[in-house]
């Protein structure tokens, strides 16, 4: 029996207060500790699934999440979620980008305090029956350099309170301007001059495939002997092993860590067997009770609106289609989208190229969300729901679809702008173009090069025809022979007599049979069904 329930499974702690959340809208199954192949065999049931970094989504999970729409991850990094295989699956990923910052930004800031005053050590010498305080005296991070390495949200909050604290801030960002950084009172440098500079160095940037090992010995080598190093960012971005030797051998004056290449840290890890001057926290950055209700909220509310079919805020995996610019551009994006299924169904063959051309007003917003609705609706004719916001832009490419913007403010064919489609193909090319109006309705305004005014209609059909006497009476009388009830109907033509098209909106869906007696009339040259 076909099941109607919704249903997320939520395979990380997650605070209550998201959970509460789900249960507004879907059957929610809590299941802490799952392996990869009970996920597998679970995720073909699950319209949703909420996870930290302790549940990995690989490509196979993901597959086979027959009915997965979301992924959510209660956090920042989404190293543990294969996005391009859910991006090839339609499968939304969205995140937290905020709702931990301070969280992690602190954690950071502890273990320097940490390292530099020997806390842990101090503390677990002292419950054992000691008494040393000669062993234990630190440094104080007034005055130091700090590398910052990544200075997006939390790199800059650590920035910040440590300016306050009397530091001296660099970083190593290569994609923050030197402007940006300024107004952060941090001087830029280069990745070799702020290892070779700094007092404490703390890691701030995602684990990519440039990033990793991005730390290794050569880099640990230009460290100040007495320099500490902190990672609260990604695991794999230190060469563990070579940290531990540089540790051990004392080319470096301490690190603490809270993430791994691998998690949990491996019992035979290099790093448990460093005796001094390592602090090791088992990846507690988002963990305070505020960030959790943070992170909880933010994703659980963002996994809830998905289901019910409205946009997320924090998309990873569709650049540019924010919710705020989905529920302001809805209309636009409409038309795209109806453009783009009526132009494919009038171009037949093998599409090579599709022209979206902004014109007008339309040229001032955002093109790349229009660009992805008139792919989902040019594929959706041949795809069907597989296609979606998600990966229209990855299926055309795969595709060989070249995409070509154009913008041209200069027009003037109606006052918000107008949007103009064009295929072209091994067949030859098909246009339309459409506009919004005041009130929100949209309006075909052109078929090819022939002027129209029709609003969109589930039912359609198009002709290309010779402009001449009798032939609107014949086609009428065709469908009504056929009990196809006409709605509406228009003609446009450029020339008296000329090539003309007409178009009809009808109630009902032509069949074959009645589009080969189309086909038949004299005049008409091309007879097109259109399902919107
Ligand atoms: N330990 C924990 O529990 C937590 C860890 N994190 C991790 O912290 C890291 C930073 O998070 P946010 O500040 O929120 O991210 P963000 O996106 O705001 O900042 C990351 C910064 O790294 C920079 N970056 C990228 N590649 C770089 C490279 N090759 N070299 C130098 N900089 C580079 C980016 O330009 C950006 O400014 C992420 O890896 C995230 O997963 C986040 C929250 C909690
Ligand atoms: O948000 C992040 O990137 C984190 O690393 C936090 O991880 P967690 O949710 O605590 O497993």
């Amino acid at each position: 029996m076909r099941r109607l329930m919704t249903k997320v499974l939520v395979s990380d702690p997650i605070d209550q207060a998201g959970i509460d959340i789900l249960a507004q809208v879907a059957q929610v199954d809590q299941r802490v500790g799952l392996s990869e192949d009970d996920l597998k065999a679970m995720i073909g049931d699950y319209d949703a699934l909420m996870i930290r970094s302790g549940t990995q989504v690989t490509a196979d999970v993901i597959k086979a999440g027959a009915r997965l729409r979301i992924i959510g991850r209660a956090g920042v990094g989404v190293d543990n979620v294969d996005v391009p295989t859910a991006t090839q699956q339609g499968v939304l990923v969205v995140n937290s980008p905020e709702g931990n910052t301070i969280a992690a930004a602190e954690q950071a800031l502890a273990l320097m305090l940490s390292l530099s005053r020997h806390v842990p050590q101090a503390h677990a010498s002292t419950m054992a029956g000691g008494w040393d305080r000669k062993k234990y005296v630190g440094n104080e991070l007034y005055k130091k350099v700090l590398g910052v390495v990544g200075l997006g949200k939390i790199g800059s909050h650590v920035a910040r309170v440590c300016n306050a604290m009397g530091m001296e801030v660099i970083a190593y960002d290569p994609f923050i301007s030197a402007d940006r950084a300024q107004q952060m009172q941090v001087r830029l440098s280069s990745l070799e001059n702020l290892f070779e500079q700094a007092d404490y160095i703390t890691l701030h940037l995602p684990r990519t495939p440039d990033t990793e090992n991005l730390v290794n010995a050569e880099l640990l080598g230009k460290m100040k002997s007495t320099a500490r190093l902190v990672n609260c960012a990604r695991g794999g971005i230190i060469d563990e092993s070579a940290l531990a030797d540089a540790l051990t051998a004392g080319v470096i004056g301490g690190a603490a860590l809270d993430v791994y290449a691998q998690e949990p840290l491996a019992t035979d890890s290099p790093l448990r067997s460093v005796q001094e001057r390592l602090i090791l926290t088992p990846h507690l950055g988002a963990s305070t009770t505020e960030a959790q209700e943070n992170v909880a909220v933010d994703v659980a509310e963002q996994i809830r609106d998905v289901l019910l079919g409205l946009p997320a805020r924090s998309a990873v995996n569709i650049p540019g289609l924010s919710a705020e610019i989905m529920e302001r551009l809805k209309p636009h994006l409409q038309l795209a989208e109806t453009l783009g299924l009526l132009v494919s169904q009038l171009s037949g063959g093998q599409l090579q190229e599709l022209e979206v051309r902004l014109q007008g007003e339309f040229a001032q917003h955002p093109s790349q969300p229009l660009v992805i609705a008139a792919l989902k609706g040019v594929l959706s004719s041949a795809l069907g729901d597989r296609i979606n916001y998600v990966n229209a832009s990855l299926e055309a490419k795969g595709r060989g679809i070249r995409v070509l913007e154009v913008k041209d403010e200069t027009s003037k064919d109606f006052a918000g702008g107008s949007l103009q489609l064009t295929t072209r193909g091994d067949q030859g090319g098909h246009s339309v173009t459409g506009a919004v109006f005041a009130n929100g309705d949209l309006r075909i305004t052109t078929i090819d090069e022939f002027p129209v005014n029709v609003s969109p209609s589930r039912h359609m059909l198009l002709t290309r025809h010779r402009d001449m006497p009798g032939i609107i009476g014949q086609l009428g009388s065709v469908l009504g022979e056929h009990n196809v009830n006409i709605a509406s109907m228009q003609v446009g033509r450029r020339i008296v007599r000329g090539d003309a098209v007409m178009v009809l909106s009808i109630d009902d869906p032509i069949p074959p049979s009645l589009l080969v007696t189309i086909h038949a009339i004299n005049g008409i040259k091309e007879a097109h069904p259109v399902t919107l």
